[in-house]
């Protein structure tokens, strides 16, 4: 880190603030507008002044939409209410705008999230009065193919329709498409000048969403970073997963990054955490009162994790084949959920108590080896006069691999609030169902009067709290009951909060609140390095070690419940996984 000349040494440490872009800032404005316009992202050979413009000027732009929306429901400290922002040059106030750039605009992602994630935003009113979407890639398109392309995917709420093609029809106006290489700088060059003239007169911060294989982010981070970062405004970029294959390629990552973003321009993204009841995990347990005080090893007897799709790697066997799906599921989304469930009290909502609380958590585990989990694959499968593929029958995955479609790992927390607990995760493709929730399993009651009213099995008769993070999400907690009439039978029944049900309005998808807070600047659910850091430490050893010994998968039909191996890993633990029992 270095300070600009505007700083003195006797202003050094306030000054180290301003690396933080956004809600940590703890300069007064007056002092950063002092400092001057550079045109370039945090380049390795000026890093001096550059991290300085880079950093602090996220509460330079627009809020007027969006304030209060963003994850953590607070305007930020510096908010201003007005689309007119002081220029970095003066006192005089100018309007301000933000380009959005997709790289990988013609790909998968782009198409099915992205851009109906932006249409989404941009209808309930979240942007900025002034802004421009641009996507990137390498395929030759018009403006105009581009807006047919977006257009094919963009859907209108059900529950609001009102104006919905007007509002397509603004929305595509903003629309425009720049081809060229990832390894460019013309080409960037080019994307520049185009933004430009849409940005004229304005101060313009500028957002990159890399929706591209994961060997090409350094090229284009460069060359973006060269020649197509905001001048007087804030440059952000987020990064889509897989960040590395291990700790030290993401390491290696980070540090290429980092050779031309600051730390607080790097938004990873990892949807899971944009989801509502993920974000609702941290609102139930810290807002109600009867759960905070049973959140620990003294009254949880198992937490699980579990995640099944019903369909296998159709299309995208190529990129799978080189994860497996404990990168792919394990390593992020499922430890990502596992720590905001198992982190101390962060002190704030502010996004660096929340990362903080994660990370000490993250470092608190255990690190996992083989005797910790179990791996299946899928393998073909006939269902009356259907098939179903194997995961080898893919053309792009080779007719012996071993990756993993399928694991069920046994997580351990080794702190005074965990100790003991198993934290179980499970996750596969082609499975029985489509599924992503948590449950908690409570202990039993002890000395309970009612014991003989459950025969021998008491775990039969403990509480569970399940969150349904999808697909009808719902939070539902099993109870004991009386059974009404004479005598004295128990029952067990669901006190069942399902959203669809109580409440009318649809739910956004991940993408929109992700992409509203990089929008806003806030980092809370994003990742910070040292959490991936701590999240590959637990992994590394063991994913080197199964494949380096080859270690077969067991084989399970598509469609099934998955290999019987992970019976076997939860019975080790003395548990049972909650989503196969019979009252489910
Ligand atoms: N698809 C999904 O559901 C999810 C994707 N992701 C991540 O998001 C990112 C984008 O995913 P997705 O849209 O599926 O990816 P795609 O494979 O569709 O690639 C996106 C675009 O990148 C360009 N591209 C593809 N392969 C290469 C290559 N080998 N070299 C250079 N350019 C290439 C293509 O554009 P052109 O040829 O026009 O340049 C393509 O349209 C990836 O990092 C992925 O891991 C994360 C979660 C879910
Ligand atoms: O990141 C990924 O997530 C999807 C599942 O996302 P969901 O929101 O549809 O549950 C998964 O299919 C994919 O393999 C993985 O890369």
């Amino acid at each position: 880190m270095a300070c600009s000349s505007s700083c003195s040494s006797t202003t050094l440490s306030k000054c180290s603030f301003q690396q933080l872009d956004g809600r940590n800032l703890l300069l007064p404005r007056r002092r950063l507008r002092l400092i001057p316009a550079i045109t370039r992202w945090n380049s390795s050979s000026s890093p001096s002044l550059l991290s300085h413009h880079i950093s602090d000027d996220s509460n330079l732009h627009t809020r007027k939409h969006f304030q209060l929306k963003s994850s953590n429901g607070f305007p930020p400290p510096n908010a201003v209410s007005s689309t007119k922002e002081p220029s970095a040059a003066g006192s005089e106030e100018m309007d301000a705008t933000i380009s959005i750039t997709v790289v990988g605009a013609s790909g998968d992602l782009a198409k099915k999230k992205i851009f109906p994630a932006l249409f989404a935003l941009f209808y309930e009113d979240n942007l900025p009065e002034h802004f421009t979407v641009f996507g990137y890639a390498r395929s030759k398109m018009t403006d105009e193919q581009l807006r047919n392309m977006i257009s094919a995917t963009l859907t209108c709420r059900i529950d609001q329709r009102e104006n919905c093609s007007d509002k397509m029809e603004q929305f595509l106006k903003r629309c425009f498409y720049q081809s060229g290489q990832y390894n460019s700088e013309e080409g960037f060059a080019q994307l520049d000048n185009r933004l430009r003239e849409k940005e004229v007169g304005k101060l313009s911060n500028r957002l990159f969403y890399l929706s591209i294989p994961p060997n090409i982010f350094v090229d284009v981070v460069r060359c973006a970073s060269l020649r197509a970062s905001a001048t007087i405004g804030w440059t952000r970029v987020i990064v889509e997963k897989p960040f590395g294959r291990d700790a030290e390629s993401s390491g290696e990552l980070t540090r290429s990054l980092k050779k031309y973003l600051k730390e607080d321009q790097i938004f990873r993204i990892d949807h899971y955490l944009g989801k509502e009841l993920v974000e609702n995990l941290s609102v139930l347990r810290f807002s109600n009162l009867i759960f905070e005080p049973l959140w620990s090893r003294n009254y949880i007897r198992n937490v699980q994790f579990i995640f099944s799709e019903d369909f296998g790697t159709e299309g995208r066997g190529g990129y799978f084949d080189n994860y497996g799906i404990i990168r792919d599921i394990m390593q992020n989304h499922l430890l990502q959920i596992l720590a905001l469930f198992a982190m101390e009290t962060p002190v704030s909502l502010e996004a660096e108590d929340t990362r903080n609380e994660k990370v000490k958590v993250l470092r608190s585990m255990r690190t996992l080896t083989l005797d910790d989990v179990t791996i299946g694959q899928y393998k073909g499968h006939k269902k009356g006069d259907r098939s179903y593929p194997a995961y080898t029958d893919d053309p792009t995955v080779p007719n012996n691999s071993v990756t993993p479609t399928f694991a069920a790992a046994a997580l351990f927390i080794d702190n005074a609030r965990w100790d003991g607990v198993p934290f179980l995760m499970k996750a596969g493709k082609a499975l029985h169902t489509r599924r992503a929730e948590i449950r908690v399993q409570f202990r039993h009651v002890p000395g309970n009067l009612y014991k003989r009213n459950f025969g021998t099995d008491l775990d039969k008769a403990t509480n569970e709290l399940v969150l349904r993070v999808q697909p009808d999400e719902a939070i539902y907690l099993k109870i004991n009951n009386k059974v009404p009439g004479l005598g004295m039978r128990l029952d067990r029944s669901d006190l069942n909060l399902l959203y669809k049900t109580r409440y009318s309005k649809e739910i956004p998808d991940a993408y929109e609140r992700l992409l509203l807070d990089a929008v806003e600047g806030e980092r809370r659910l994003f990742i910070r390095s040292d959490e991936l850091d701590a999240a590959w430490a637990l992994f590394t050893p063991l994913l080197k070690e199964l494949e380096e010994k080859k270690i077969a998968p067991e084989l399970y039909p598509y469609g099934s419940r998955g290999p019987v191996g992970a019976h076997y890993l939860a019975a080790k633990h003395n548990v049972r996984w909650g989503d196969l029992s019979s009252d489910d």
